[in-house]
């Protein structure tokens, strides 16, 4: 099995980070194999950003498609492009936001989102009423961290990351954490074992999902709102992304 997992911000190094704990999750037989489009932000921590995400996004999700990829990770905790991507792939399409929330319901009564800027806690929110988790989410915590100092070995992250995921569980009451960037996960285990209660990555989260769905021979429904999109022409710098 072949499991593409796309970072839709452009930083290779996060990405060589997400690649490795997503196959480290897999099953002997599965490939992961972890890429990020070259045009987009550098990270993302808007509306602006993930906006201009989503083309690269699906150019990856297109490439993928073209090497007869059997299913797709969305690595942003925005799950930008999510339904886009349906549209385009064959195989199932997971979000890391979509895959952690609903693992974190399976663990408890209720779960903390713990993520970067506080900017970005309202999409949380909106992505825990999407997918009808939001009476398990009890709260959508920032460090007020950059996602891009994830990356930076040098910065206090790590700990600031730690210490907010600990007052969640003694202010929240929640039973679990969502670690709410891709760029935290290779902090899971680690943080799990400081403060004594689950923590759920996205990343290995919706890639166990993609695997799961794979050998059960699910994928997105295409007769309707997911189909292939109409043949289309896109013009200027989208031009490459006409459907014939
Ligand atoms: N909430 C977030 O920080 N999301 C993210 N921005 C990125 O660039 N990757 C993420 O997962």
């Amino acid at each position: 099995m072949r499991i593409l997992v796309v970072n839709p911000n452009t930083t290779a190094s996060m990405t060589e980070r997400i690649g490795a704990c997503a196959q480290a999750a897999t099953s002997a037989g599965t490939t992961v194999r972890a890429v990020n489009p070259d045009m987009g932000p550098a990270s993302i921590e808007s509306h602006y950003d993930e906006a201009l995400a989503v083309p690269g996004l699906l150019s990856e999700i297109a490439r993928g498609e073209a090497d007869g990829v059997d299913g797709y990770v969305v690595a942003c905790f925005g799950d930008p492009g999510l339904d886009a991507a349906r549209e385009l792939a064959t195989g199932p399409v997971v979000g890391i936001a979509e895959a952690a929330m609903r693992t974190a319901t399976y663990l408890g009564r209720g779960f903390s989102v713990v993520t970067t800027l506080g900017r970005t806690c309202g999409r949380a929110w909106d992505l825990a009423e999407r997918y009808g988790v939001q009476r398990f989410c009890r709260a959508v915590r920032a460090c007020e961290i950059p996602v891009l100092d994830l990356d930076d070995p040098g910065s206090d992250a790590r700990e600031v990351i730690t210490e907010e995921c600990r007052r969640a569980v003694a202010e929240d009451g929640s039973d679990a954490i969502v670690l709410g960037c891709a760029g935290m996960a290779d902090l899971c285990t680690h943080i799990s074992a400081r403060i004594g209660v689950p923590v759920v990555d996205g990343v290995t989260a919706a890639t166990r999902t993609v695997e799961s769905l794979v050998v059960l021979g699910l994928r997105t429904g295409a007769r309707g709102e997911f189909a292939a999109p109409r043949p289309k022409s896109y013009t200027g710098l989208l031009r490459d992304f006409t459907i014939a």
